[in-house]
């Protein structure tokens, strides 16, 4: 079976430094693949990469089968990719709502279902009397559950998460993690990268992990955590 976005041999430097050194990665529709690994590993390099915002040196993206590896950012939300920031993106001058309907504009959800995808995602993530708020001034906590709710708001086949738990309090983290997996049963391919383990066992079925650019391990989740090779590198 296809996965849903794949990396095939990544290779991408920074500074004269090798940062991911020939990355193959896998993200399966109607799952939550976790991509862990200590600070600096490059994680969200390979973020950037699957996502849009830097060009592997060499390599390949694969997003439903299709090569994107040259595909601007914008083409991939088209077909079908979102995500979320480790530093929180959001339009600051915007109320919560209207972020979410950017979000449905960029994904290409048409204008007629686009309200009512948003007031489901508002409603999914607890946000509705958030609404009219203005994005700016809201807590970190917030903000990072109206980033997720953009992504969500353009109905996408791909999901990928950066750091989704930080700033976040335990009743805001298990709501999210109810989220995620309800996300994944619906199908979507969600591209989880966190550092909180727990969150990872509870939520990802498979699991990657990425030291200085290089995958060391990957498999079913639980193994991939108990491996003390893996241990070894918190
Ligand atoms: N724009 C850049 N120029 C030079 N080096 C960079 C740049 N962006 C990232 N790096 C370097 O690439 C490496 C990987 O960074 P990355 O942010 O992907 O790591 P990470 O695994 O996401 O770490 P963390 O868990 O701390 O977020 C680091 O050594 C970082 O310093």
């Amino acid at each position: 079976m296809s996965a849903a976005l794949r990396a095939e041999g990544v290779r991408r430097r920074l500074g004269g430094v090798a940062v991911l050194d020939g990355v193959d990665l896998a993200v399966p529709a109607g799952q939550v693949t976790a991509l862990v690994g200590p600070n600096g590993a490059g994680k969200s390099v390979l973020l950037d990469c699957l996502g849009g915002a830097a060009r592997p040196e060499a390599g390949r993206i694969l997003l439903a089968g299709r090569d994107v590896t040259r595909a601007p950012c914008h083409r991939r939300s088209r077909l079908g990719l979102a995500r979320t920031f480790q530093q929180v993106a959001v339009f600051p001058g915007l109320t919560v709502a209207q972020n979410l309907l950017v979000g449905a504009e960029q994904h290409g959800v048409p204008p007629a279902v686009a309200r009512a995808r948003t007031a489901g995602v508002l409603r999914l993530l607890g946000l509705t009397a958030l609404a009219a708020r203005p994005a700016a001034g809201l807590p970190l906590g917030v903000l990072r559950l109206v980033e997720l709710a953009r992504a969500l708001a353009g109905a996408p086949r791909v999901l990928l998460v950066d750091e989704v738990s930080v700033g976040l309090d335990a009743a805001q983290v298990a709501w999210v993690a109810r989220v995620l997996a309800m996300t994944a049963r619906e199908g979507v391919g969600v591209l989880l990268v966190e550092h909180d383990l727990a969150l990872v066992a509870r939520l990802a079925r498979e699991a990657y992990v990425l030291d200085a650019g290089r995958v060391v391990a990957s498999g079913p989740v639980e193994r991939v955590l108990a491996d003390p090779r893996v241990r070894r590198l918190w």
